[in-house]
């Protein structure tokens, strides 16, 4: 069976640095590049970003636009010709390939990620190369990715990825930005996330001037991939050949060592698949039950429902100063839960008309952090 390589590109990479205009020379390279590990029998999807920068060359704008519905019109121009780039690309060579937009919703609902799942698996058994971005036009402010490293890794994660690359416009991860820091180290290997927290790594909020995120967004990703087991590097995207040269084993760029044990990927989702800004804070029996004896969630332990989400929503747990402790997949909506919430199991079915499941959470749905 073929592996699948997840290969993210940044608009840093994809633009000119001073002008926003395309990098032509780094697209046909990572083009030639994808097609040859199509030829050593990987999959490949292509995670690219670049629908707002490209949008802003198209409309000869200096600036990354500011508000949201500036941004989504923007990215909607630059998406076409983002994909306009690709396809003439890809085609030269032979290569077929598809777009594919989705959106952290996507990632929510259980049933929608199994639909991405089935039409990426499809995709991939036909020859394509997905070519993956968010989809800005569409996406509500409070359910975004906002930056594509984050969704590079949840398709990684999804796929059950060998490798996922972020391609970015430094050659590594340094110890500081090296933009601002003469004396910042390359980080060439990270073995496990605990020497990665030792490293203290500087990323400040500072992005190259067309990126989102900068190097916090891609550690986060590195996170999430290697946690269910992928193996993660970051390396520079103005050299894609380099791709085959690390996966024939040369050092090249910061790798993420995968988990040795690595979480289940419905665990994953429950962790990652979370309707943000969700959580029930627990009083401190609850909190006990849970972390130490490894109980169930029950209505009576719960003190406060905080947001908007459905019945086998994934969400927050919290205890009374705000501190995450799980996550987990609840059994009732929050409009039921606020009815519910504090009271004895024994009482819900009157208290809602009808009957419901003695736990709010069980067990095997709970996740602790
Ligand atoms: N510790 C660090 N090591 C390397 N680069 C860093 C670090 N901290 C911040 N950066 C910055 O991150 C930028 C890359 O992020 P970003 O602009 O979002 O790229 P992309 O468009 O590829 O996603 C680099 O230009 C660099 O200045
Ligand atoms: N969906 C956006 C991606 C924004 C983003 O993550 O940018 P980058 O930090 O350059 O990878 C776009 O296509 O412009």
């Amino acid at each position: 069976m073929r592996s699948t390589i997840i290969v993210k590109i940044g608009t840093s990479s994809l633009t000119q640095p001073e002008t926003g205009e395309l990098a032509l020379s780094t697209i046909t390279s990572l083009a030639e590049t994808l097609c040859q590990l199509r030829r050593e029998s990987y999959n490949v999807i292509l995670v690219s970003s670049g629908a707002v920068g490209f949008g802003c060359a198209c409309l000869q704008l200096t600036e990354r636009p500011k508000s949201i519905s500036f941004k989504q019109a923007i990215a909607s121009v630059g998406q076409v010709r983002l994909m306009r780039v690709y396809d003439d690309v890809f085609t030269t060579l032979q290569q077929p390939i598809a777009q594919v937009l989705l959106t952290r919703s996507d990632f929510i609902q259980r049933s929608r990620c199994l639909n991405v799942y089935n039409t990426l698996q499809e995709l991939l058994s036909l020859g394509v190369v997905p070519v993956v971005n968010e989809n800005d036009t569409v996406a509500v402010d409070e359910l975004k990715f906002g930056d594509n490293d984050m969704l590079s890794a949840l398709v990684a994660s999804l796929v059950k990825a060998e490798t996922l690359f972020l391609l970015t416009d430094v050659d590594s991860l340094y110890s500081a930005d090296p933009r601002y820091v003469a004396n910042a180290k390359p980080i060439p290997l990270i073995s496990s996330m605990e020497e990665l927290n030792a490293l203290q790594i500087e990323t400040g909020n500072s992005s190259s001037k067309w990126g989102t995120g900068g190097m916090m967004t891609k550690i986060t990703a590195a996170r999430i991939a290697t946690t269910v087991g992928i193996r993660t590097v970051i390396t520079e995207g103005c050299n894609p050949w380099n791709i085959v040269k690390i996966l024939q084993g040369e050092a090249i760029g910061t790798h993420f060592a995968p988990h040795p044990e690595p979480k289940s990927a419905r665990n994953h989702w429950i962790i990652y698949g979370l309707v943000p800004g969700c959580k029930l804070y627990l009083d401190c029996g609850a909190v006990t039950a849970i972390t130490k004896n490894g109980k169930s969630l029950l209505a009576e332990g719960i003190n406060t429902v905080e947001g908007v989400f459905d019945a086998n929503d994934s969400v927050q747990l919290c205890n009374k100063y705000g501190t995450e402790i799980a996550r987990g997949l609840v059994n009732y909506s929050s409009q039921e839960l606020k009815k519910i919430c504090g009271c004895c199991s024994d009482d819900i079915t009157s208290i809602l008309g009808y009957e419901g499941t003695e736990t709010v959470i069980h067990r095997d749905n709970l996740i602790l952090i």
